[in-house]
């Protein structure tokens, strides 16, 4: 995914691990097609060591033996079009909102789709806000569509997400609607809000809270020449941790968001980080032997058990937050083509070293290394252990993780700023 600034013009991005892209994929096919998609690494063995290697060896993917149903859908509830304005809580893990008409895109005709589909925004009124999609107004390019920065009439800076007009793919349009659905139903602090949605004319708009200070990965790469210092790493990472936990535990229905990764955090001009991108989302299912017909998410962040069962799960997220937490600690992209084999898959390379007693070696190399980063990176790395675990009986909750890296940062900030220098 290409991403510009939040500015007039597009901004460009590093590549010092000449990894590029990742991409990101759906398997809807047979099993062969995961295996081929996933990452390898070192053997199987029994030791501590071994355990947590298999976290990366390749998948005997399988076609899953139980029938499939379709990709899980909510029973929808129909509904009004809602254009979502409510104020953020502000709460540590926010607010539930309780949106009791959904709107479900599956259970319109296609008629309906021609209707403008949002009682808040008419196209003039998002042509008007992005200058007519100008080129200088492009924030982001993904792979659904093209993100544009604009600002509505009361001066609302707002994010305009221009889905990619793709006749042929009708998954496109799956997307576009699962992810106004998740984002109606969600309202937190560390999340991006949302405006509300268009769709008219062909096309297909969402519009959401503008987040200023680019994503994650831009500053992970020092886009704009400035290091990300470590105590922000780690309220990002608490961020993240709050956001799906809320996700995960406090939304109305549990919704797994199947796309955690760095260029899917944006960040404030305070760097307090926002999850985005629900365009993967779906209700968790209720039935936990449910099998998924198309496993999603962006390579090097993928669970394993997910792409070789196919049963999806909150620990799902887990793990790509794992994959996270070693991006933040290393600055590294998940998988660096670019390295030498060894250090090819980062959260391999990075979590051998610390099980070696190395971890310090994989910091950031911007980072200057003191006692309470290496205590920090040590507990980091150990709860990615953790959040990798190759199965997700394995992996701790979401509400775990968010306590364990809440006293991570209470003995950071002690031996950064000692208690008697307090005093
Ligand atoms: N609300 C926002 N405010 C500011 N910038 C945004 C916003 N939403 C997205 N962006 C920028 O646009 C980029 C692309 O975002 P988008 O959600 O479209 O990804 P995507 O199409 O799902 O990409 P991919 O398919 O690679 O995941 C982000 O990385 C970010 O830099």
């Amino acid at each position: 995914m290409r991403s510009g600034s939040g500015g007039a013009s597009p901004r460009r991005r590093s590549d010092p691990g000449g990894s590029g892209e990742l991409s990101r994929f759906s398997v809807a096919t047979t099993a062969s097609s995961a295996s081929e998609r996933s990452v390898s690494g070192a053997g199987r063995g029994a030791s501590f060591l071994d355990a947590f290697r298999s976290c990366f060896v390749p998948l005997e993917a399988r076609s899953p033996e139980t029938s499939m149903s379709d990709d899980f859908h909510p029973s929808h509830q129909l509904s009004q079009s809602v254009s979502s304005q409510g104020s953020n809580s502000g709460s540590t893990f926010g607010s539930k909102r309780s949106i009791k008409g959904m709107y479900s895109p599956m259970h319109r005709n296609s008629s309906d789709r021609e209707m403008p589909g949002s009682t808040k925004f008419s196209l003039p009124q998002i042509q008007k806000a992005t200058k007519n999609f100008s080129p200088n107004l492009k924030i982001g390019q993904g792979g659904s569509g093209t993100v544009y920065k604009g600002q509505l009439a009361d001066g609302t800076l707002v994010a305009v997400k221009r889905a990619k007009k793709n006749v042929y793919d009708k998954h496109m349009g799956r997307e576009f609607w699962n992810e106004i659905e998740t984002l109606q139903r969600i309202e937190h602090l560390n999340l991006v809000r949302f405006h509300g949605y268009l769709e008219f004319g062909g096309e297909q708009l969402i519009i959401v809270e503008y987040i200023p200070n680019g994503n994650l990965r831009e500053h992970l790469d020092c886009v704009n020449g400035k290091v990300l210092e470590f105590s922000l790493r780690l309220e990002v990472a608490i961020d993240v941790a709050h956001a799906i936990t809320y996700l995960h535990t406090y939304s109305d229905h549990p919704v797994i968001h199947r796309d955690i990764k760095s260029s899917n955090i944006l960040l404030m001009n305070n760097y307090r980080a926002k999850v985005a991108d629900f365009g993967f989302a779906k209700l968790a299912p209720t039935d936990s032997s449910h099998i998924s017909t198309q496993v999603k998410g962006t390579a090097g962040y993928l669970d394993p058990e997910y792409l070789r069962t196919y049963q999806l799960n909150e620990k799902s997220d887990v793990y790509s937050f794992g994959v996270l937490l070693v991006e933040l600690v290393t600055g590294r992209r998940p998988i660096e083509p670019k390295r030498s084999i060894i250090e090819r898959v980062t959260a391999k390379w990075a979590t051998e070293k610390f099980v070696g007693g190395n971890a310090i070696q994989t910091l950031d190399s911007n980072l200057e290394a003191n006692d309470a980063i290496n205590l920090a990176v040590e507990k980091m790395y150990e709860l990615a252990l953790q959040c990798l675990a190759p199965t997700k009986r394995n992996r701790p909750s979401m509400r775990r993780c968010a306590e364990i890296l809440w006293s991570i940062r209470k003995d950071y900030r002690e031996l950064v700023v000692p208690t008697s220098a307090m005093n």
